[in-house]
């Protein structure tokens, strides 16, 4: 059902306004205001998934309504009504936040089409919304030792900044998860979060990868791409394992970092980009840059902000919490329901040595909850674990 709410002073554009939309679709549920004091009472008793309103109206114009609802519920889209002589002040209303106008006497295809986008497009936006909360929430970072509680703490203070950061620590500890904190909680949170992991991609196609080419710039391109750092504009590019980075990329990603431009292999053209880098690694760079592997003025600036992610050996306390929640979140995945460690079962996995490794935790986990029991214990993780 959509709810639809028509504030209109006009009785019979009123009439017509409801006899359109009604006959078009019996979901529509209308409700009727006659001016806008009555409007605004209205929208704060129920919700709407659309409103229509006139402009020019006794007590208190559409504009001030529109102003007011977009106070109250940004996402509903408001459609203004205007009549002869006020289109001036749609195309303002526009600038205010209106989803669009239409003109009176309301044309029945352009009313219906107008009402079916701006409802689509509100659908749109929740659906979005519900996305990004489950995007954040798939991004949970537990723990509340010391190590990740000082984590926590960096991130609330450098992520609503554009400094660089630099990620440091072992295989599968949660570097890639600070980086999506990092850019979850900025104001680029709106944009991309783009992700390359500079060790995957070999060293002859790493510098197209980035910075895009043009059609011909070698034999496989037949047409112009675009690079991640064009892809990350406005947002962040993450870039995962880049002490694996060549040495000429290196001097290509300094130049970006310098000059925030990019050209495309291939291209003389600059490009403007507007990027955060976030890069991460788990080799020693200090190291790298002595074996002459890593060039010591990229790594100033990438290192900017220092995030040091401990193994899980440094943080035994959390691994309570990370079995409790990888049990429920697999659980979850799998459609089961979720089955309880016993505490017999965690002291036996907390008196493992983890020299990384939460992803190891996590499939020791997944492992014990299809091999175990119905509850788990030490048993089974002497069993299974196989650590
Ligand atoms: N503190 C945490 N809370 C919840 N999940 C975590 C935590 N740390 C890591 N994980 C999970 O463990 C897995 C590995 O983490 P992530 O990929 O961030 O590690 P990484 O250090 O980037 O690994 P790599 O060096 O291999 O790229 C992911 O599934 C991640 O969601």
């Amino acid at each position: 059902m959509q709810q639809i709410l028509i504030v209109e002073d006009e009785p019979a554009i009123r009439r017509v306004l409801v006899k359109i939309l009604t006959e078009e679709n019996s979901s529509y549920k209308i409700v009727e205001a006659v001016n806008g004091v009555d409007g605004l009472q209205a929208f704060n008793k129920q919700e709407f998934n659309l409103v229509l309103c006139d402009i020019k109206m006794p007590r208190m114009d559409g504009l001030e309504v529109l102003e007011e609802i977009k106070k109250i519920n940004v996402d509903v889209p408001v459609v203004m009504i205007s009549g002869h002589g006020d289109l001036e002040t749609a195309v303002e209303s526009m600038k205010k936040g209106a989803f669009d106008y239409i003109s009176k006497p309301p044309d029945l295809n352009r009313l219906l089409n107008t009402v079916r986008i701006a409802l689509d497009s509100a659908k749109l936006k929740v659906e979005n919304k519900q996305l990004k909360k489950k995007v954040a929430k798939g991004f949970q970072m537990i723990g509340k030792s010391a190590a990740i509680t000082e984590i926590k703490n960096v991130i609330e203070k450098v992520a609503p900044t554009d400094a660089r950061v630099l990620i440091t620590g072992p295989n599968g500890t949660g570097k890639e998860l600070v980086a999506h904190w990092l850019h979850q909680k900025s104001d680029r949170s709106k944009a991309n979060f783009i992700e390359v992991n500079c060790a995957a991609i070999p060293s002859e196609l790493i510098e197209s990868e980035l910075f895009g080419h043009v059609k011909g710039a070698f034999t496989s391109a037949n047409k112009d791409r675009a690079g991640k750092f064009e892809a990350a504009n406005g947002g962040t590019l993450f870039l995962d394992e880049i002490g694996d980075m060549s040495l000429s990329a290196q001097a290509k990603v300094l130049r970006a970092l310098q000059e925030n431009k990019v050209q495309r292999v291939g291209s003389d053209k600059d490009l403007k980009v507007n990027v955060r880098v976030i890069a991460a690694t788990n080799k020693d760079l200090k190291t790298e840059i002595d074996n002459k592997n890593f060039r010591e003025d990229l790594y100033h600036r990438l290192a900017v902000i220092m995030i040091k992610v401990p193994s899980l050996d440094e943080r035994k306390d959390d691994i309570p919490l990370l079995v409790d929640y990888f049990a429920k979140k697999i659980a979850k995945e799998n459609g089961t329901s979720a089955k309880v460690f016993n505490q017999t079962a965690v002291d036996e996995l907390m008196s493992y040595n983890w020299t990384g490794n939460v992803r190891e935790l996590r499939n020791v986990v997944e492992r014990l909850l299809i091999l175990g029991g119905d509850e788990i214990s030490k048993d089974d993780v002497e069993l299974f674990a196989s650590k």
